[in-house]
């Protein structure tokens, strides 16, 4: 079991656009680094912010403690990470695991948040069983095992086609996920139930949800709208799990049009 009394992580991070603009920090999905970003980044420098993105524990260039992990953990991670750039405040935008992360800290500590955008997410993703075998695999065979399916819900199939440069890009991402840090993950989803928590989130918060997600599908940004309170729920036609890639035009726009409403005058 994860041990209560260990530390936060040192995450790897990447800080870019003006050092005086306000923080948004880009929280990755399961099996990805902060290259996932890429198309947000340009963005929402271009308005203005200070944008950092940064790999979970476990993830690219981070450390891979041994597992499992929870996703108080991860959100440890990431305040210990607004600590240590003196962010007092940021805009989070998490994807699916950072999604959950962001949940976390938004519930957990108020007033570090400015706003949230959850993309392709869920408060609480069963089967367990589901997820105790995909970190089963993993620690067996490694995490080139689980790229092909993994990849083939992050984007459609026909983006798939018209783009398999991309598609191979992802797979190598999956494939370069340490397995002590995949499958630990994979537990802090099974044991994870933050819909209770969901309540206490003040942020202004958007969620996106891609119709076309077979992962994280729509019912699960309906039910985090609902219960977050204010929340505002946006669908995206043609968007598969990692929507802000799949659909990066329409992503992008709501991510950066949420976080500037959300900005300082
Ligand atoms: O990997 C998946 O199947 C879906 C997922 C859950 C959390 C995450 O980041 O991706």
């Amino acid at each position: 079991m994860s041990d209560p009394m260990r530390g936060p992580v040192v995450v790897h991070h990447r800080a870019e656009g003006p050092p005086a603009g306000e923080v948004v920090v880009l929280s990755g999905s399961l099996g990805s680094d902060l290259r996932m970003w890429e198309p947000q980044v340009e963005p929402l420098v271009a308005a203005g912010f200070r944008v950092v993105r940064y790999d979970h524990r476990g993830h690219g260039g981070s450390p891979a403690p041994p597992g499992p992990y929870s996703i108080a953990e991860l959100g440890g991670d990431l305040l210990a990470l607004l600590d240590r750039i003196g962010a007092g405040r940021a805009h989070l935008v998490g994807v699916s695991l950072g999604g959950m992360t962001g949940m976390w800290l938004a519930a957990h500590a108020p007033a570090r948040v400015s706003s949230l955008a959850l993309c392709c997410t869920s408060a609480c993703l069963g089967p367990p069983r589901m997820w105790a075998e995909r970190a089963a695999t993993v620690r067996a065979d490694g995490t080139g095992a689980v790229a092909e399916a993994v990849v083939g819900r992050w984007v459609t199939e026909a983006h798939a086609r018209a783009d398999p440069g991309l598609v191979a890009f992802l797979r190598e991402l999956v494939a370069a996920t340490p397995a002590e840090g995949y499958a630990s993950c994979c537990a802090a989803i099974e044991r994870m139930d933050l819909r209770p928590e969901l309540r206490a989130i003040t942020a202004p918060t958007l969620v996106i949800a891609g119709e076309q997600d077979q992962a994280t599908p729509p019912e699960h940004g309906e039910l985090i709208a609902r219960e977050v309170p204010g929340a505002r729920l946006e669908r995206v036609p043609g968007a598969a799990h990692l929507g802000n890639l799949d659909r990066p035009d329409r992503f992008t726009e709501l991510i950066v049009e949420h976080v500037k409403g959300a900005s300082q005058p």
